[in-house]
């Protein structure tokens, strides 16, 4: 059984001093591990019944968009401030490391779809926490939010939680 903790590398002091940054480059790189990590994001998502997959720019792209296609749902990228070519809905937020805009396009989700969110992390849960409120603002439902790393020292996942969203992740990292 292959431990994907290990293919993740720790960097510390990156992006700023404090940080350990949690870097999924080397899981990535792993043909078998990444293999492994999507098909167990697949495996998470199947029973959730979702028709949309929303991804989270940038690194939550590698991953929402094989998960997509093994469900067969359709991908909508949640991207950074000013990416997004149409009329847009957009939240700013805090991250663990900074602040920053996430933005739809207006029409991308709307009442009815049933909406999961993927990520290659969650941390405080800023970043994810956006994407809800700007799902529910476009009235969609969000069936759930997946990670491939949670931080739960920084309680992101409780966050969501409390928020009333099914979260899942396929390994944690104590500490920051
Ligand atoms: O839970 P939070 O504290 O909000 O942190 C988690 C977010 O931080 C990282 O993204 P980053 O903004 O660094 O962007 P990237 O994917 O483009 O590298 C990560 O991919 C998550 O999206
Ligand atoms: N510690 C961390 N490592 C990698 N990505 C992150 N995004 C927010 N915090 C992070």
């Amino acid at each position: 059984m292959i431990d994907l903790k290990s293919l993740v590398r720790t960097i510390p002091d990156f992006p700023k001093p404090g940080i350990e940054f949690r870097d999924i480059s080397t899981l990535l790189a792993d043909g078998e591990g990444f293999a492994v990590a999507v098909t167990a994001m697949v495996e998470l998502a199947r029973p959730l019944n979702v028709d949309r997959i929303i991804a989270i720019d940038a690194r939550g792209f590698l991953f929402g968009a094989p998960v997509a296609v093994a469900l067969g749902a359709g991908i909508i990228p949640a991207r950074k401030k000013g990416k997004l070519p149409g009329a847009t809905l957009g939240v700013d937020y805090a991250l663990e490391y900074g602040t920053d805009r996430l933005e739809l396009h207006v029409g991308a989700v709307l009442p009815g779809h049933r909406a999961l969110i993927i990520d290659d992390l969650i941390a405080t849960g800023g970043t994810a926490m956006a994407c809800v409120s700007l799902l529910r603002e476009a009235g969609a439902e969000v069936a759930g939010a997946i990670f491939a790393i949670d931080l739960p020292d920084l309680g992101g996942a409780n966050r969501m939680r409390e928020a009333g969203v099914n979260v899942s992740s396929l390994m944690a990292f104590a500490g920051h």
